[in-house]
């Protein structure tokens, strides 16, 4: 492979296989579903498969489906004529008729409404849509790359996701594995990134002891090869290698101890304990009469339970937004809506 293009490091089993079905497939013109866990490399692998087909000199386009509420993410795709609705003054391409002959990644997929899950099957079965409150049929020719760090057989089984659309978006699947499972390609990578953000950042490479090698190859790694990457850029321009190693040690080691060791409470003891403090804040020592509101009661045990069980699932996945929102199985978007709304950030 060339050397200007994405590069796929590693030397795993796993990794290996990626990078030959990527040399077989990157020029068939046929659908890629890339799953994986957030963090990856879902996105070097499409923009892999695009690079390495003959469709390299034309667009790559990039659609998060997760960054945009549901009506968004349809004129986002499709694009508009002008007064299709309140506020089109004027026509709008969408990103399938930009990416044009090129590769459009739909990233997120499973974070895409029903309603727009019918829709896109129509037109990927078509290969043509109208933009919005338009008629004339725009040819959709772009190679359709789709990634998602949801079990989309599971979101089949519980009504969440079309099977049609699955079927259609999946002919060829490849599965990207968490780094924790190719423990082998980080020395690699560690090498890899060392020297590309020395280079990008001028910055001398620093040495690397063998002990927070010997760490950084035993750690969790929630966040994946992005995690490690941002690990390495803090390494690089603080120089904090005793820091990270502590750090390491002790959330990295310790990160799934056995369940009698784990020190954190259960969502239901945390449930409990937010309720208890939602009731405890009716207590009111001067008048002790003044019950609230059934609702009011409610609304706040609610808060409350939300905010003390986003947090902890937060605390446990490092703060991996992505992870937390398939553990607390709701979008990504939602989640960063109720993080603001609670004015909760890691420090
Ligand atoms: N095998 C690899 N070799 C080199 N760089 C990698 C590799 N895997 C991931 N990276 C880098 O790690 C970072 C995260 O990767 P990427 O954005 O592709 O992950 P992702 O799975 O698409 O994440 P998300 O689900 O959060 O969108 C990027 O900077 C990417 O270039």
């Amino acid at each position: 492979m060339p050397d200007d293009g994405p590069v796929i490091i590693g030397v795993s089993r796993s990794t290996e296989k990626i990078r030959e079905i990527i040399r077989k497939v990157a020029d068939v013109d046929l659908n890629v579903l890339i799953s994986g866990e957030s963090g990856v490399g879902k996105e070097l692998v499409a923009r892999s498969l695009h690079y390495y087909s003959s469709r390299k000199k034309r667009p790559f386009i990039k659609v998060n489906c997760a960054a945009l509420p549901g009506e968004l993410i349809e004129t986002e795709l499709f694009g508009y004529e002008k007064g299709a609705f309140t506020g089109a003054d004027k026509q709008r391409m969408g990103k399938f008729e930009a990416a044009a002959d090129g590769s459009i990644f739909l990233d997120e997929i499973g974070e895409i409404p029903q309603s727009l899950q019918a829709k896109l099957l129509q037109v990927l079965q078509d290969q043509k849509f109208p933009r919005i409150g338009g008629h004339r049929e725009i040819e959709a020719r772009a190679r359709v790359i789709a990634a998602t760090n949801r079990n989309l057989e599971a979101e089949i089984l519980s009504g969440n996701f079309r099977e049609d659309l699955y079927f259609r978006i999946n002919t060829i699947s490849i599965v990207v594995p968490p780094l924790r499972e190719r423990p082998e390609d980080v020395e690699p990578l560690v090498h890899y990134f060392l020297e590309h953000l020395s280079k990008k950042h001028r910055l001398p490479k620093p040495d690397l002891s063998p002990r927070l090698m010997k760490l950084l190859q035993t750690y969790h790694w929630p966040g994946n090869v992005r995690e490690l990457e941002n690990y390495l850029k803090r390494l690089l321009v603080m120089g904090e290698s005793k820091e990270i190693e502590a750090e390491l040690e002790s959330g990295g080691l310790n990160r799934n101890p056995a369940p009698e060791d784990d020190p954190s409470p259960s969502p239901e003891a945390v449930i409990e304990e937010a309720a208890q403090e939602a009731l405890a804040d009716n207590h009111n020592p001067r008048e002790e009469k003044q019950f609230p509101s059934l609702k009011e009661v409610r609304d706040r045990a609610v808060q409350r339970v939300e905010r003390a069980l986003i947090k902890q699932v937060l605390e446990e996945t490092n703060w991996n937004r992505r992870e937390a929102a398939k553990i607390l199985k709701i979008s990504y978007r939602a989640l960063l809506y109720k993080l603001k709304d609670m004015d909760l950030s890691p420090r």
